[in-house]
């Protein structure tokens, strides 16, 4: 078993609990408030800006070009790509986008969630720690897509496209992100595994916090 299936099957009760939270059985009932898909895309729109920064400090890591090259095909699909799911969920709002997505901030968990992987990037020369911290973005809207879809059928649900969208556009990344993490984990440390394993299980959690977040529309309290 390749080291990352190893963690994919770790995650496997975090991705049931965010199947079973509020705000996933709320896109599939199709009426979760407006209000949180609204505090939602403010967060996400921002945490998303962020994903791509990330991905260009790694860039100044890698010396292959193909890897460089992926990196930044990345970084256009979240720039550009990835907003069609946001538009989705605007449509859904009903109100414009880009007056959605205004005043918004890191709230707490998207916050936290940022800066874990910020922190890995400053911390470590090897990408693959980074890059653990960063899989379970791609991996977790991937497996609660194909796992709404494999339970409901969709027809008529406002959201529908925002699950589409992750079901369909993730296997490539999560090809090239499962080999990389896993020809630098054949080559290192049991010690430095047990910090990769962590960095993605404890991603998997920021992404239950980011969806409660968004539900409870969770500020500051400063
Ligand atoms: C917080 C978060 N995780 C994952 C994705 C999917 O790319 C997203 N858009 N936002």
């Amino acid at each position: 078993m390749m080291f990352t299936d190893e963690l994919q099957r770790e995650a496997e009760p975090i991705i049931n609990a965010i199947y079973h939270d509020a705000f996933i059985q709320g896109i599939i009932k199709g009426d979760i408030s407006k209000d949180a898909i609204r505090h939602y895309l403010k967060a996400d729109h921002l945490y998303l800006n962020e994903f791509a920064k990330i991905y260009s400090l790694l860039i100044a890591k890698l010396d292959d070009q193909a890897d460089i090259r992926f990196l930044l095909e990345q970084i256009d699909f979240v720039v550009n790509g990835e907003v069609t799911a946001h538009y989705t969920m605007a449509d859904y709002v009903g109100e414009d986008y880009t007056s959605i997505i205004a005043g918004g901030e890191w709230y707490p968990a998207s916050d936290h969630y940022i800066k874990h992987i910020y922190y890995n990037a400053f911390k470590y020369d090897d990408a693959s720690f980074t890059i653990c911290a960063m899989a379970p973005c791609p991996y977790v809207y991937q497996q609660l897509a194909l796992k709404i879809k494999e339970n409901h059928d969709l027809t008529g649900n406002p959201l529908k496209d925002w699950v589409d969208f992750y079901a369909v556009n993730m296997d490539e990344l999560m090809g090239h992100l499962n080999r990389w993490v896993n020809r630098f984990a054949e080559t290192t440390t049991e010690q430095n595994k047990a910090i990769l394993r962590r960095n993605f299980l404890e991603s998997c959690v920021h992404e239950r916090r980011f969806f409660a977040m968004s539900y409870h529309q969770e500020t500051w309290d400063v």
